[in-house]
Formats: structure tokens, sequence, C-alpha cells
């Protein structure tokens, strides 16, 4: 048995994010952890990486077992974790970046580059990557970057690898083929836990599964013995996202919401596209398809734009955020983290960011039904804690996403026309089928629209009126009614024309079907 954690407990002031887990990963095994945001999954992490001390617990790796790891101590007892942000030094080789810290030095102390290019050519074989280690890491894709931190992670010979949420940037293929390494690593005898929201990916790859909530271990299985629906009601007991669930779609046919007409942005276009008032129109798109870059040009934050744009009927010029906001047009970007949680605000500023904005510095603000509107966005959409006064720092990543998106669905929202990109990413099962239903809610009110972009093809059948599918930065076709199903919209994401020519084996999509 590679690793073995007993009764591991840790508590932030009075909640425990932990309360005494269980979970042993055998050698040349893969297992899943999974659970809703905020059950404890990073807080896990950080106990073995070293970054968190638990208060209860042991942790045996190896032979040696533990209470505590320094970070040092985890790193010397064999354990590797790869997060969602990569620690690369762009301007620097792969080489260099699997070497970094830890250079090899030739007699004389130079850095002896020949010697790490070909041993990062060996370990980069190993995972069967084909990349040439003098290529300088800014110039690689995101699969190819998350290849350099499992290369970086596999020099130091682990134990123990553990991958948080690795597909949640990757397209599709990239996402496949990483599953195809990690199979390679665990024929190795490498002990892997894999983090993830995805159970398309866990059914694909796993040996088996443990599912926390509330801070403990309430599934722990292997995955030949369940189905998915067992994993689901595991994180979400009041129901989470089925697949390709679809709604009746809402066939809108009133004024336009947004209307753009030989659009164009850095990386998209032209674009001709009408979101009626009423409707949610989807974006769907490989990695690299230009999504973001059409939801951020409207916005005004992508640069330059060219072509017509009118907002319920009125020509608009897209310029800045402030400039959309005061028009009632609203983004949620891909990155939360960067783009759009204040981190030190607290949970409350961060949702009713928008109700401030539009009250201005007037001094008078009413707590009470400040805390009011807060609960019941809380409310809906289960966030954990609902505490509005904790910082957003202290919140799960799938929380900080809650609060993101929340903030443009709450009462006071002033948004008309909101552009949600990648909205989902990184939420739970269970929170998005909430998500999903504040959504409509919100597109149901007099004047508005939704405008959001996805890679997940199940999420657009949830969400979607009609999608627009986007190859490479052009339109490669519109799906409304029975033409929308998964098959259709990766079919003309991969540039294919037809249900004939389909790419292989297709189940596997960058965030996968729930
Ligand atoms: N530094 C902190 N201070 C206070 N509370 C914290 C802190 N870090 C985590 N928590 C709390 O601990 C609980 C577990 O959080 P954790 O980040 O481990 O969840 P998670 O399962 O990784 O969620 P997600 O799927 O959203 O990433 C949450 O309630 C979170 O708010």
């Amino acid at each position: 048995m590679s690793i073995v954690i007993q009764g591991l407990t840790k508590a932030f002031g009075g909640a425990r994010a932990l309360d005494g887990v269980d979970l042993d990963v055998a050698d040349g095994e893969i297992h899943a952890l999974l659970g809703p945001n905020g059950s404890g999954k990073s807080t896990l992490i950080g106990c073995l990486s070293g970054r968190l001390k638990p208060d209860l617990g042991s942790m045996t790796i190896g032979t040696e077992s533990v209470a505590h790891f320094s970070p040092r101590e985890a790193f010397a007892a064999g354990t590797a974790v790869i997060y969602q942000h990569f620690t690369l030094v762009g301007s620097l080789s792969v080489a260099d970046n699997v070497f970094l810290g830890a250079e090899l030095r030739a007699a004389g102390g130079r850095i002896d580059r020949a010697r790490q290019v070909s041993v990062t050519r060996e370990i980069l074989g190993r995972i069967g990557a084909r990349l040439d280690p003098r290529t300088p890491v800014r110039s690689l894709s995101v699969g190819e970057k998350q290849l350099v931190e499992i290369a970086k992670a596999l020099r130091h010979d682990p134990q123990l690898l553990v991958l948080d949420e690795p597909t949640a940037a990757l397209s599709e293929l990239e996402a496949r083929a990483l599953g195809q390494q990690l199979r390679g690593l665990r024929a190795s005898g490498l002990a892997i836990l894999y983090v993830t929201h995805l159970l398309s990916e866990v059914f694909q790859i796993a040996d088996r599964v443990t599912v926390l909530r509330d801070g403990r271990a309430v599934l722990h299985r292997e995955i030949a013995d369940l189905a998915p629906r067992d994993v689901i009601a595991a994180i979400a007991p009041r129901g989470g996202v089925e697949v390709a669930r679809r709604r009746a779609p809402h066939l809108a046919d009133g004024p336009a919401a947004v209307s753009l007409s030989g659009f164009r942005a850095p990386g998209v276009g032209p674009i001709d596209l009408t979101v009626a008032q009423g409707e949610c129109v989807g974006v769907f798109g490989l990695l690299g398809s230009g999504r973001t870059e059409l939801l951020e040009g409207i916005y005004g934050i992508r640069g330059e734009t060219a072509g017509e744009v009118a907002l319920s009927g009125a020509p608009f010029r897209p310029r800045s955020a402030s400039a959309s906001l005061k028009q009632g047009l609203a983004l949620v970007p891909a990155e939360r983290g960067r783009q759009s949680v204040f981190a030190a605000m607290s949970a409350l500023d961060n949702v009713l960011l928008p109700f401030f904005a539009r009250i201005g510095r007037r001094w008078w603000r009413s707590r009470r039904r400040e805390r009011r509107q807060f609960a019941d966005t809380a409310a809906l959409l289960a966030l954990d804690p609902p505490s509005p006064a904790a910082p957003a720092a202290t919140f799960s990543g799938g929380n900080q996403q809650k609060l993101a998106v929340g903030r443009w669905l709450t009462a006071s929202s002033r948004a008309q026309m909101l552009l949600l990109d990648d909205p989902t990413q990184g939420i739970d099962v269970g929170a998005r089928a909430d998500l999903y239903a504040l959504v409509r809610q919100f597109v149901r009110e007099p004047g508005r629209g939704v405008l959001f972009s996805s890679s997940d093809p199940e999420e657009v059948m949830a969400l979607a009126d009609r999608a627009l599918v986007l190859a490479r930065g052009h339109v490669a076709g519109e799906l409304r009614g029975d033409e929308l199903s998964p098959q259709a919209l990766l079919d003309l994401a991969h540039g294919h024309a037809g249900g004939d020519s389909a790419p292989p084996s297709l189940p596997t999509t960058d965030r996968g079907a729930q």
C-alpha cells in the first residue's frame, strides 16, 4: 500500500474541512477523489503536500507514518502535487523548467544543459509526450504545459502523484491524451490521486473512487462496482445534472437583446449573431476556438473590434468593462481567480458588487437588506459556507466561482445581457444544476438575454436554446431544436460536417459528461 490516510481531521476556525477521513491509494492505482465544492478535497491535498497541518490523524507514505509533513518532508517522502495553475517559467525551455532549482551541473559548476535536455527527453518519452525539451515553455499549448509539469514531478521519482483537476483547462483531445499518459504511469507502479469534478473521467481512468462530503468520506469503492448515478447520489444527494437532460428550448422571436453583424475581435470573426430577449444561446467550441475572444470582444476588453453591435436595438461600441456595465452588459470571465473574485473582500461584498456600483458612494447602506440579498443568493447556489463576512479567499475554488456568477443573478443585478464564459468550471454536479436553474430564471425576466460559452456538450444541451459552434475563430455552424445533440456539437467543432465522419471515440470532452 503506497499511501494510507487515517482519521485525517482539519478545522478552520470552528468549521471542520476534514472530519476523520480514511483513504488509501495503492501502487499502480489511479484513485479518483470527488466531492461537492467545499467538501475538503483541496484541504486533503494541502495536508499531503505539507501546505496545511492536520489537527488529527496520520499519513503513511511508503513506510513512513507521520501526523503532519512540512513541504520539504512531503517532497522527500515522495509526494508530488500538480495544481491547476502552472508553476512554469515561460521564457525558459522545457528542460530548464524541469530542472529549475535543481539544475544538473558539470565539473566547474556550469549548468549541464546537454544532460538536462537528454534526461528531460527520457522522462517525456516515458509519458509518451512528443515534445522538444529545448522549446521555450511560452510557446506550448496548455496541454503541453501540463505534460511539462508532470515531467517536472517525475524527475524526483515520486511515489504518489496528486493531480488537482488536471483537465479543467485542457481541450478534449489533450484530456484524452493525458488519460493515456496517466494509464502508462499507473502501469509503471505509481500511485495516482486524481481530483476532478468530471464523472466521465472517473469512469474512464480510475480504479477506485472516494467521494468526500462535508469533510467525510461517504463513498470509497472500486469503480467497477459503481454506476455514474451512484457517484452522483454520493456527491449531490439532492440531485445533480444528468446526462443530456434536455429542457424544451425557448423559441424566442422577440426583439434582440444583442445583435452582431460582421463582428470581429482579435482572434475571432466575422460573426453574425442575434440573441433574442428571453433567449439563452450557447457558444460551443474547443479550446482555442475563439469562444472567449468572442465574449470578451463584445464586452470590450479584447482590444479593437470591428462590425456592428446593438444592445436592445441601440448601437453599441465595445470599448471597456465600465462602458459595457453602464449599458447593462456584464461578463463573468473564465478565469475567476485572476479576473473576477476579490480575494480579500467579503463574500457579501463580492456578491453585491454590481449593486454597490449602482448606489455609488452614497453613505447610506442598508446592512439588513444586503444580508437578505446575500442570503437569497447563497441559498440558491448552495454556497458553502453561507457566511457573508468570510473573505472570498477562504472559499473553495468552486464556491468562489459561485460568488462570481451569483453576483449577476441576484435580484439587485442590473445586467440585462449576461455573457458567461465557461460558467461552471470547477463547480460540482449538484451546484451546477442550481446554477442552470438560476440562469434560466434570470433570462425569463423581460428584456434579458444570455450568451454563454462552453466546451462541454452536456452543458450546452442543458442550458442553451440554440448553439453557435466556433472553430478556429470562425462560425462552424448553428444548431437549434432537434439538430442540437452532443455529437452534432462535437462534429462541427472538430470540423466534421456530418455525423458519419465523427472523430474517434467521442464520449470524452474537456469538461466531460455528467
Ligand atoms: N484558509 C481557509 N480559511 C477558512 N476556511 C477555509 C480555508 N481553506 C478552506 N476553507 C474551508 O474548508 C472547506 C473545504 O474547502 P476545500 O477547498 O478543501 O474544498 P474543495 O473540496 O477543494 O472544493 P472545490 O471543489 O470547490 O475546489 C470549505 O468550507 C472552505 O471554505
